[in-house]
């Protein structure tokens, strides 16, 4: 006699074995119709759609967990684009995101509305619609809602949309966010960045300098940021170091700025001076963002550089060489090296300098400083490039004598923009340049003299004057900030009285090592 457990038990595995020769048999089926029908024939007879029709989505939601999903915040900003492009999407909405400048004006389309986006020939569809939670009986309210896209394409795209499609969307919205975020600079003060908005707006077209030495450094910078790879490999840090050098008021603050304008990279000008030990330099980079630059200005004045001055028997090299040098060139170095090699992301070293000839040789051996940029005097052409920028013009009578000037007397390139733009009359700002040049190559000072802006904005301790110089009037160095509007900016007549002492030059160029 059976026991009724025993029942349930062989119905149940009667019930089992019907599905599965039923499951093996319609496998069977298709596999043989699969072989003898094509496709979408096939799929008629399953009652599917064809394959060309099929779609598959992608959903992607606005949060995730409680936290807001970065997906979706990147799906928003692409079809933003797509939407100003869109000629088909009568309503949208307008919005600007806090912080962003008049000209990125976001544009988000209203629930139920979709756009299409085409990427290598195939076409995709991005729809909003609004989801609710699970209000648990509550009335639902708009608050209640979130925002979903809905990524659809035909089942035959689907790799390329999750293999290329969505992470050249978020490149794209990466390199955008780049290019709108304004690069900030950092001063350090109590062992802490302080942060301000970097207000110099100069580029690299706005900075009077040798051509070919503009292009080098534009080209270095390019190759510099496209060899990741390289640095991994090699296991090294992927930092490039410049030292930028030149007499005051030859656009070395400026070149950086560039720099760090044209990269989107934030500036960290590091005052050495204010760093009361090794740790806290320690603490100060590491808390450094990636993608920046570190800015030592100054250098010969900032650090202690020479061997000789440095403690014997220092661990770290970091022994400092007076009570003023905590922190020394060397140690600065070696921390950056190590802290940097293991970061994985592109980092720039500046150091500037009105007195190459003061630095450690060590620092000016290879494989220190990659690239050393020499800001000379200005030159004729780039008084020229000056002269177009401000007043607008290519030409003028006085061209010649202040071409011939020029290679008889050195002048600053701050010092012609400062009497260039004294006024808004053509004629009168170049007769004001060419009075400069004459008096200065009769030996007058009257003239001397430019009014220095800093990167930096507000106070900051003052640092060492350079030593004073035989060569006069350039007033530099001003140790107390002002903002920089850039060039054609207004200006504040700085403080303390600097030196002209570097060597007469018109730019150089020297790159080392590979990068
Ligand atoms: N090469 C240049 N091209 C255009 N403008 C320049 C150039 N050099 C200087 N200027 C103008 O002079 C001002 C001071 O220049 P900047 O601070 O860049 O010189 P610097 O070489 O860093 O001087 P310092 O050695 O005294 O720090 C700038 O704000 C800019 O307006």
């Amino acid at each position: 006699m059976t026991s009724p457990n025993s029942r349930v038990l062989e119905r149940y595995k009667s019930a089992v074995t019907t599905a599965t020769s039923v499951l093996g048999a319609a496998m069977l089926l298709r596999r043989v119709l699969a072989d003898v029908l094509p496709g979408t024939a096939l799929g008629a007879l399953l009652l599917l759609p064809p394959a060309s029709s099929r779609r598959h989505a992608v959903l992607i939601e606005e949060f995730d967990g409680a936290l807001y999903n970065r997906v979706f915040m990147a799906a928003k900003a692409y079809v933003s684009t797509l939407l100003a492009a869109a000629p088909s999407v009568p309503l949208m909405k307008a919005s600007l995101p806090r912080g962003a400048g008049a000209d990125h004006v976001l544009l988000a389309m209203r629930p139920g509305t979709a756009v299409v986006d085409v990427f290598d020939g195939a076409k995709v569809t991005w729809r909003l619609s609004r989801k609710h939670d699970g209000g648990g009986g509550r009335r639902r309210t708009t608050e209640d809602a979130r925002e979903v896209f809905k990524l659809s394409f035909d089942a035959e795209h689907k790799d390329m949309v999750l293999g290329s499609y969505l992470p050249a969307v978020m490149a794209r919205v990466e390199a955008m966010s780049q290019e709108q975020r304004q690069t900030k600079l950092y001063s350090n003060e109590w062992g802490k960045w302080r942060t301000v908005r970097l207000r110099n707006a100069s580029t690299f077209a706005t900075v009077a300098m040798d051509a070919a030495l503009r292009q080098a450094v534009v080209d270095d910078l390019d190759r510099f940021l496209t060899r990741k790879e390289y640095y991994r490999q090699t296991g090294r840090a992927w930092k490039r170091g410049y030292l930028i050098h030149g007499p005051p008021g030859t656009g070395k603050s400026s070149l950086v700025a560039a720099i760090s304008n044209n990269l989107h990279f934030d500036v960290y000008d590091l005052d050495v001076g204010g760093v009361r030990s090794n740790t806290e330099l320690r603490k100060l980079l590491i808390r450094m963002k990636n993608r920046s630059i570190l800015l030592v200005e100054d250098v010969d004045c900032a650090v202690a550089t020479a061997p000789r001055r440095e403690a014997k028997g220092s661990s770290d090299g970091g022994i400092p060489a007076s009570k003023n040098h905590k922190v020394t060139l060397s140690g600065l170095l070696n921390m950056v090296d190590g802290l940097w090699s293991s970061s994985g992301h592109e980092r720039i070293l500046i150091f500037t300098t009105n007195h190459k000839d003061r630095l450690d040789p060590a620092l000016l051996r290879p494989g220190r400083m990659d690239m050393h940029v020499h800001m000379g005097y200005c030159a004729f052409v780039a008084f020229r490039e000056l002269a177009a920028k401000y007043h607008g013009i290519q030409d003028h009578p006085l061209f010649p004598e202040i071409e011939a000037l020029l290679r008889e007397v050195d002048v600053a390139p701050a010092e012609v923009a400062e009497r260039l733009l004294m006024t808004d009359d053509a004629d009168a700002a170049v007769e004001t340049a060419a009075k400069l040049l004459r008096g200065r190559k009769a030996g007058g000072g009257e003239d001397g003299g430019y009014i220095k802006q800093k990167l930096h904005v507000g106070p900051r301790r003052p640092r060492r004057a350079p030593a004073p110089s035989s060569r006069r009037g350039v007033v530099g160095a001003a140790r107390w900030a002002v903002p920089d509007e850039g060039i054609g900016g207004s200006s504040r007549r700085g403080q303390g009285r600097g030196s002209g002492t570097g060597r007469r030059g018109r730019g150089e160029v020297r790159g080392r090592g590979r990068r």
